[in-house]
């Protein structure tokens, strides 16, 4: 008898600990979206979530209560844009994930998104600077190249910006080079890490094969293999047919990148992830935010690792990625400048 009550009170014990540890309340902006519902789920499923609150202009309850079903123990509130519907769905957060935003269509560039998303992620980042300034904020709403800079400047106008808490999610990259490097090598894709750097839309994408685990692809096969990690955003675009871009995968890649934050902010050393964060590394070129492998931390960015050694070809593809990322972080902070 004696046993019986000290087994439950030690087990009572450990699960309050536990869930004291893993109480982390993460927001979805744009969660009833094609990124935003599997996205929810993946978290939704994640012991490492104790609250997940989901904003959407419409559908954001329905998602909520659909998934509030799973027998997880998070609880999942769906809120709208009515009263102070998302600065509740913010308030307290630790993580804001934004998929909220179109996608494109056959023949745009992510680029061709810019004048309906930066406004939306705008919007978003000021709800988010006045509710959880301190919160991670994973922008996935594309461009990233340039939403990541709104996010940046809408914080700077308010005085909360802290560059080791904001994040542009490029983990599909490395989620499609590690798995199309094993589709031509016919290996194991979980055996294979490409490093991919520089921003998130065409020549801005530059995998350095030349780091991963097959450094002597030359020729054609490296050049076809480059040119899938950098489009292969479009192969999805295009085989989806005005129908949207890549979600399932999106969601997968974006629900690892808030499973490694949490890690890390839940005491775990050594978590690393590929992320467009505002970045010193290529600050003297006027370029203030770059994707380089980042070591994750309780405060965010713990460590950005340099771009390392790379083939004369890889700087080739750096160069062009440059000029690029430098003209659509400029776009960015621009916009925000013209449309505070
Ligand atoms: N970073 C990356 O690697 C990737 C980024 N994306 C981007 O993610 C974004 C979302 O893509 P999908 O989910 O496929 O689009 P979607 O159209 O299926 O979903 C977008 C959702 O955002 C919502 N929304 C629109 N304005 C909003 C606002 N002001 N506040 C809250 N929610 C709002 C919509 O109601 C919709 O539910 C696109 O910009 C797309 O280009 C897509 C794939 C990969
Ligand atoms: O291609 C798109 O527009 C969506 C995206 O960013 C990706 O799939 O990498």
């Amino acid at each position: 008898m004696f046993a019986a009550r000290r087994t439950v009170n030690l087990f009572q014990k450990r699960a309050f600990s536990a869930s004291a540890i893993n109480a982390s309340k993460v927001a979805v902006l744009g969660a009833a979206g094609g990124i935003g519902q599997p996205l929810s789920l993946l978290l939704k499923l994640n012991p490492r979530v104790s609250e997940l609150a989901l904003y959407d202009i419409r559908g954001g309850p329905g998602v909520a209560a659909d998934l509030s079903h799973i027998n997880t123990n998070s609880t999942v509130t769906g809120y709208t844009p009515d009263a102070s519907g998302l600065h509740d769905c913010l308030s307290g957060a630790e993580i804001i994930l934004i998929p909220a935003g179109v996608p494109r269509k056959p023949g745009m560039t992510r680029d061709d998104l810019f004048n309906t998303n930066a406004s939306i992620v705008r919007d978003l980042a000021k709800a988010a600077a006045e509710a959880a300034p301190k919160a991670h904020v994973l922008v996935i709403a594309n461009p990233v190249n340039s939403t990541v800079p709104i996010v940046a400047e809408v914080y700077k106008a308010r005085n909360v910006y802290d560059p080791k808490r904001l994040f542009g999610v490029t983990t599909l990259d490395v989620v499609r080079a590690s798995r199309f490097i094993s589709q031509v090598q016919k290996t194991n894709p979980s055996g294979e890490a490409v490093p991919v750097v520089g921003g998130h839309s065409g020549v801005t994408i530059v995998p350095l094969l030349s780091q991963s685990n097959h450094s002597s692809i030359a020729g054609e096969a490296r050049d076809a293999l480059v040119n899938r990690i950098q489009f292969g955003g479009d192969e999805v675009v295009k085989a989806k047919d005005g129908a949207g871009s890549a979600t399932l995968s999106m969601a997968m890649a974006g629900a690892r990148f808030a499973e490694s934050l949490l890690r890390a902010a839940q005491g775990e050393k050594g978590v690393i992830e590929p992320t467009f964060v505002d970045s010193p590394l290529y600050k003297d070129q006027g370029i203030d935010f770059f994707a380089s492998r980042v070591e994750l931390g309780p405060n965010g960015v713990e460590q950005i690792h340099p771009v390392g050694e790379i083939s004369e070809y890889e700087q080739g593809l750096l160069d062009a990625c440059l000029a690029d990322l430098k003209k659509n972080i400029q776009k960015g902070v621009d916009f925000v400048k013209a449309n505070p």
